[in-house]
C-alpha cells in the first residue's frame, strides 16, 4: 500500500458560539492514499465542510483545531503560519468551492483571474501561462477561446468547469470538492462529476469529496467516510453501501436512489442533527436510531473493524444482518426510537 497523502488523525475542530463551543469535528481519523478518490458523506451540519476547511487551511476566525493532526505527505499543516499556506495552497490543495457561491470575481475575465493565480504561484513565463489555462480548458471541455468571458457570459455548469480548470491549473496534489454540484441542475450535476472523475482518473489526482449525496459517493468515490455530529460512523470501500453495518449509513443509503432498483420506495431518517454544543451522551446517533438500546445512550462504540478495510461505530454490529432487514421497511424509521 502506498504511503498516505493525506493523513488526519483524531482531529477536533471547535467554533466559537453564543451558547459554547461546538465541536463540528469531534475526534476525526482518516487516510487518503495517492490517486485515491474519498467522498466524505453526511446530512447537512455533520461536520463535512468543516472538515474540509480544516484540510484547506481556511477555518473561519471563531474556529479552532483543538486537537490532532493533518498531514500531508508528512508535512503537518495544523498550525502553518498564513505564509506557509500561501504556498500551499493551490500548488499542493486546491478547492472547488460550492458551486452556489463559486470564487469568481464578476468584473475580471476567467482568464485574467486563473493568470493572477497562476502568476501569484509559478515562475512560468506569459505565454506558458496562457497555454496551460488553455489546457486546463480543453480538459474541462469549455472551447480556449471563451478565457477571455466574463464569469456572466457563462452558464451556472461551465463556471462550475472552469473553477475546475482553476483549482487544476497548477497541478495540485490533493484536490478537495466540497459540494461541487449544489444549486445546479440534475443533468449538469451529473456532467460535473463525471468530468471530475475523468479527470481524477486521467490526471492521476487524489480528491477529497464533499457532499450529502450518498448517491453520488456510491457511484463515483473509490473510498467512503460517513460522518455525523462531528465523528465518522462508517468508513471503507464500496462495502460501506453494499453491505453498511451502521443504521446511520443504512438510514442515507434509504434516503437516496437506488441505481440497481429504481422503483424503491426512498425514506427519509426522521429528526435532525444534533446541536453539536451540547451532543447526546452515548452514539450521538441514538436519539434517531430505530435499533437503539441501553447502551447507545449510555457510551460511545469505538470504530471497530467489520471486515476488510471496513470500520463502523456502532454497538450493534453483531445484529447487523437483522438491522438490514428492518431497515428496509418504511414502519422503521417511522417509529421513534425508544427513550
Ligand atoms: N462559522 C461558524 N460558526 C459557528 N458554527 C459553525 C460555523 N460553521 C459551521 N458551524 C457549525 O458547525 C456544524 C458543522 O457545520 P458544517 O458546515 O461543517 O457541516 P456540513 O456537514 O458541511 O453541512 P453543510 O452541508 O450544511 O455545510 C454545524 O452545527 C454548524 O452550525
Amino acid at each position: 500500500m502506498n504511503a498516505p497523502l493525506l493523513t488526519v488523525r483524531d482531529l477536533k475542530v471547535a467554533y466559537r458560539t453564543s451558547a459554547g463551543e461546538a465541536f463540528a469535528v469531534d475526534g476525526v481519523s482518516f487516510n487518503l492514499a495517492p490517486g485515491e478518490f474519498l467522498g466524505i458523506v453526511g446530512e447537512s451540519g455533520c461536520g463535512k465542510s468543516t472538515m474540509a476547511k480544516a484540510v484547506l487551511g481556511l477555518l473561519p476566525t471563531n474556529a479552532r483545531i483543538a486537537a490532532g493532526s493533518v498531514q500531508l505527505r508528512g508535512q503537518e499543516l495544523v498550525g502553518l503560519s498564513t505564509r506557509a499556506w500561501r504556498r500551499l495552497r493551490w500548488k499542493e490543495i486546491a478547492l472547488v468551492p460550492q458551486s452556489a457561491m463559486n470564487g469568481f470575481d464578476p468584473v475580471y475575465t476567467v482568464e485574467a483571474q486563473l493568470d493572477e493565480a497562476m502568476a501569484a504561484h509559478s515562475s512560468a513565463g506569459p505565454a506558458a501561462r496562457r497555454e496551460r489555462m488553455g489546457e486546463m480548458f480543453d480538459l474541462v471541455g469549455i472551447d480556449r477561446r471563451r478565457l477571455s468571458d466574463y464569469p456572466h457570459q457563462f452558464s451556472g455548469g461551465m463556471r462550475q468547469r472552469a473553477m475546475i480548470a482553476m483549482a487544476m491549473v497548477l497541478d495540485p496534489q490533493l484536490v478537495v470538492a466540497d459540494e461541487p454540484t449544489t444549486g445546479l441542475d440534475v443533468i449538469v450535476q451529473d456532467q460535473i462529476i463525471q468530468r471530475i472523475r475523468r479527470i481524477q482518473r486521467e490526471q492521476h489526482k487524489t480528491m477529497l469529496l464533499i457532499t450529502h449525496d450518498m448517491a453520488l459517493v456510491a457511484e463515483n468515490c473509490d473510498r467512503i467516510v460517513v460522518m455525523y455530529a462531528g465523528q465518522v460512523m462508517e468508513a471503507g470501500r464500496e462495502a460501506v453501501f453494499r453491505t453498511p453495518f451502521h443504521p446511520y449509513t443504512l438510514g442515507l443509503c434509504n434516503a437516496f436512489p437506488d441505481l440497481d432498483d429504481r422503483d424503491r420506495e426512498l425514506i427519509a431518517i426522521p429528526g435532525v442533527p444534533p446541536n453539536l454544543v451540547s451532543p447526546p451522551p452515548g452514539c450521538r446517533f441514538a436519539p434517531r436510531c430505530p435499533f437503539a438500546t441501553d447502551v447507545c445512550r449510555r457510551k460511545a462504540p469505538p470504530l471497530v473493524s467489520v471486515g476488510p478495510d471496513h470500520q463502523a461505530a456502532c454497538h450493534h454490529v453483531t445484529r447487523v444482518a437483522d438491522m438490514r432487514e428492518r431497515a428496509r421497511l418504511p414502519a422503521t424509521w417511522r417509529e421513534p426510537a425508544i427513550a
